[in-house]
């Protein structure tokens, strides 16, 4: 699927009262804090890794989220596709108040998230086609219904002459492409990256930096994790900086990149 057609464009476009994608209300989090501890005996903010976070997304908005090594991006992630819960404070999401430890609600709302892991997490026993239409396939949808864009969206991330190869034999590079693919071939309405550029060369950086900005354009809200300034400067969309648990909006030029992926 080219990145200028959209699998179900009306999935990723928010309605009225979900124009609000994610928000955060005075969240911290603190690794080695447990709740009652928080509570009962009160925070030390040195022992805080985020600092009472306030923040909006909004539904079709596109941030990237910077900060020094061991600032907090993966961490903030993790909150929202709610992997790792909040120490104080709350998380809403599409509208919805995340309530810890019901799985059900967990479940509903990551249908709706295509996150990009560090670390890939690809199936070794599928290959590159099977891995990345893994989704679609999940959901029911049947072979002859995704094959022409499952392979339009590999060919977009370069990995059109790879369909049959093994996780095993690609490459880094290769491997966060196909991540990126799998991410985003259900077109979710929220788009959630760590460093989905960490592994790639800078003119396939700015490729796959494209297909976000497309995919956003189409409806989707994106929110990227990354240490490439070269990129970030590139798109010129907002960032989101962390620094010292802290969180500030840095506004950018536009450039060629944006301009270009239209
Ligand atoms: N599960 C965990 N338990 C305890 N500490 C953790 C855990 N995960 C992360 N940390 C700590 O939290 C801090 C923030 O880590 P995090 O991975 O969120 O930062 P980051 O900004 O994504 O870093 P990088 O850019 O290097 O990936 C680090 O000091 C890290 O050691």
């Amino acid at each position: 699927m080219s990145p200028q057609t959209s699998r179900t464009s009306g999935q990723t476009r928010a309605t009225a009262d979900e124009e609000i994608v994610v928000s955060f209300h005075d969240v911290s989090l603190g690794y080695d804090l447990g709740m009652p501890k928080a509570l009962s005996l009160g925070v030390n903010d040195d022992d805080l890794i985020l600092k009472n976070l306030n923040f909006q997304l909004p539904a079709g908005s596109f941030h990237f989220l910077t900060g020094p090594s061991g600032a907090g991006k993966t961490s903030l992630l993790k909150m929202i596709y709610l992997a790792q819960k909040p120490t104080i404070g709350t998380i809403e999401l599409f509208g919805e108040t995340v309530r810890t430890g019901d799985r059900t609600q967990t479940a509903q709302l990551r249908r709706r998230f295509g996150i990009v892991f560090q670390e890939f997490r690809l199936l070794e026993h599928l290959n590159v086609f099977d891995n990345a239409a893994l989704p679609l396939f999940v959901h029911g949808e049947s072979f002859k219904s995704y094959r022409d864009d499952v392979t339009e969206l590999l060919n977009w991330v370069g990995l059109k002459n790879r369909l049959d190869a093994m996780p095993h034999v690609l490459s880094g590079g290769e491997k966060q492409r196909l991540a990126i693919a799998r991410a985003v071939v259900t077109r979710p309405t929220l788009i959630l990256a760590d460093e989905p550029t960490g592994n790639i060369d800078y003119a396939m950086g700015l490729r796959i930096m494209r297909l976000f900005i497309e995919l956003n354009r189409l409806g989707a809200t994106v929110l990227i994790a990354t240490h490439d300034e070269g990129l970030v400067r590139a798109s010129g969309m907002p960032v989101l900086e962390l620094a010292n648990g802290e969180l500030h909006r840095r506004d950018l030029t536009k450039t060629d990149l944006t301009r270009n992926a239209k």
